[in-house]
């Protein structure tokens, strides 16, 4: 039975890597899939992951009918076996109706790969739509950690090396980046609660206020 399977987690836990390797699995046993993917880093048309793999994948524009393309494909003898789909949160919750449309009618799986929540904390439409029509849902095995150790659960945005909460939904952009930059860091709930970024831990461990008292 064809499934829907969105796994989904925090930013850079190995998702897209999980992607392109769940891809090279099947192609090597002569299966053809379609990859989708939307505003991936690396530019249009691609599925780039950490570990420097990259892959072309076609573009999921705003307003495409993601059912329709995989139809025409099939229609012009095009032969598909399975469907991965990237950057997932970005899609529209209409095209995780066609993913969905794909697996029942078409009988393909579709593995949609995705971070769930955004910067806020809050769903992206795509993600909360592949929560309430996916038929499993799949953490990643490999954690993302907080950098207190902790396992990291949610997204932090930073402008100018500052955390923010307020702002669009969507930037693309990167973990790791110049602190004049856009960036993203993830963080544990508690960290991200109190706005305790690695930059910030670190800001306050060197307050005069924390160091320790010497007498001498
Ligand atoms: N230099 C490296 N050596 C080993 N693993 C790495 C390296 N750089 C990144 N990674 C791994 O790649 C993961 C990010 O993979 P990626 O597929 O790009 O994540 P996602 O798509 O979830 O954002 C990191 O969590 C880490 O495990
Ligand atoms: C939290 C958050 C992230 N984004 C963007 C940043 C990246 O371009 C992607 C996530 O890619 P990854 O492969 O999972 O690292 O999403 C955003 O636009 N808005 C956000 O709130």
């Amino acid at each position: 039975m064809a499934e829907l399977v969105f796994f989904s987690g925090t930013m850079d836990c190995g998702k897209s890597t999980l992607a392109l390797q769940i891809g090279h699995n099947r192609s090597a046993r002569g299966l053809q899939g379609v990859i989708f993917t939307r505003d991936d880093r690396a530019g249009e048309g691609k599925l780039s992951s950490r570990l420097g793999l990259v892959t072309d994948a076609v573009e999921a524009t705003a307003g495409m009918d993601l059912y329709g393309y995989l139809v025409e494909q099939m229609t012009h003898g095009g032969k598909v076996d399975y469907v991965i789909v990237d950057e997932a949160q970005f899609l529209a919750p209409e095209q995780i109706d066609q993913l969905a449309r794909i697996v029942d009618d078409l009988a393909l799986d579709v593995f949609a790969f995705g971070i769930t929540t955004d910067f806020r904390t809050k769903l992206f439409p795509g993600s909360q739509r592949l929560l309430e029509l996916a038929d499993r849902i799949e953490a990643l095995q490999v954690e993302a950690m907080c950098w207190c150790g902790a396992r990291a659960t949610h997204n932090a945005r930073t402008v100018g090396g500052e955390m923010v909460v307020e702002g669009e939904q969507v930037v693309v952009g990167d973990v790791a980046m110049p602190a004049e930059e856009v960036g993203y860091e993830v963080l544990c709930r508690r960290h991200h609660r109190k706005r305790m970024t690695s930059a910030a831990a670190r800001a306050a461990a060197l307050s005069p206020d924390v160091l320790p008292v010497t007498t001498d």
